[in-house]
């Protein structure tokens, strides 16, 4: 199977006091395996809303995500839990670790419940070594600066060696310097496993730096680097 994803006029509308917001208009859009993609546009443009359905962490009010030729559309939630464990790492703005649990213990934590061909800690300590933190294995996140937590949080994505990472904000919470290297590990990641990243940004310095840009305004795309005439 191919990992390309394909979004056929995506869509999300918020209902509510009498109010209805737009957050996705019928967005057309295509994601070749393996490409590193920035998702850039003011705030309230719609990226978060665009990477939870694509990331299937929500329900489209219309339009339908295509991973390869499978059309998520039909999934039920357990099948789209197993979908996603196979398919789609996530890393947010906020770390999201367990807090009583050691670095080591986050990055295998996703693994909990589920039977895999391969040795659970081993891989995990591989990708804390990968992600220049061999030697706080054992630390808790709280003895950790917010860098360090969110390459924890990075390795945790990589675990089950997905196809795809989606990032939203990854870099929000941390200062220029640390962002920016939290930026080159996934371009790193992204050469040397061949996952494809989404990246959602404010920080426009980092987002000219993917492969492909695209810009959101009011749930619409005003441009797209990977596509000539946008
Ligand atoms: N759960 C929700 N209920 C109602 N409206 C929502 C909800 N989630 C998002 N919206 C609205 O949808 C629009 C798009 O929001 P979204 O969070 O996708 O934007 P964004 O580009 O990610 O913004 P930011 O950069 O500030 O995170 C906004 O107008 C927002 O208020």
């Amino acid at each position: 199977m191919t990992h390309t994803i394909k979004c056929i006029r995506l869509h999300k509308e918020f209902k509510g006091d009498g109010v209805n917001t737009i957050a996705l208009n019928q967005v057309n859009l295509e994601f070749k395996e393996g490409e590193f993609v920035s998702i850039v546009g003011s705030s309230g443009s719609g990226k978060s809303t665009f990477l939870s359905l694509v990331g299937t962490l929500d329900k489209p009010s219309g339009g339908t995500v295509h991973y390869g030729k499978l059309d998520l559309k039909g999934f039920n939630s357990k099948e789209l839990a197993d979908f996603r464990f196979e398919n789609i790492g996530f890393v947010f703005q906020q770390y999201h670790l367990l807090p009583t649990l050691t670095a080591l213990e986050n990055v295998m934590a996703p693994l909990l419940s589920r039977k895999v061909s391969y040795d659970k800690k081993e891989r995990a300590k591989q990708l804390l070594e990968e992600v220049g933190l061999g030697d706080k294995m054992n630390s808790l996140p709280s003895q950790l600066s917010g860098g360090q937590q969110q390459r924890v949080a990075v390795a945790r994505a990589l675990i089950h060696e997905p196809h795809w990472l989606l990032a939203d904000e990854p870099t929000g919470n941390l200062d220029t310097e640390t962002g920016e290297m939290i930026f080159d590990l996934l371009l790193r990641l992204n050469k040397e496993k061949g996952c494809g990243v989404i990246f959602v940004t404010h920080e426009s310095a980092l987002a000219v730096r993917a492969d492909r840009m695209i810009e959101m305004k009011d749930g619409s795309v005003i441009r797209d680097t990977g596509v000539s005439g946008l």
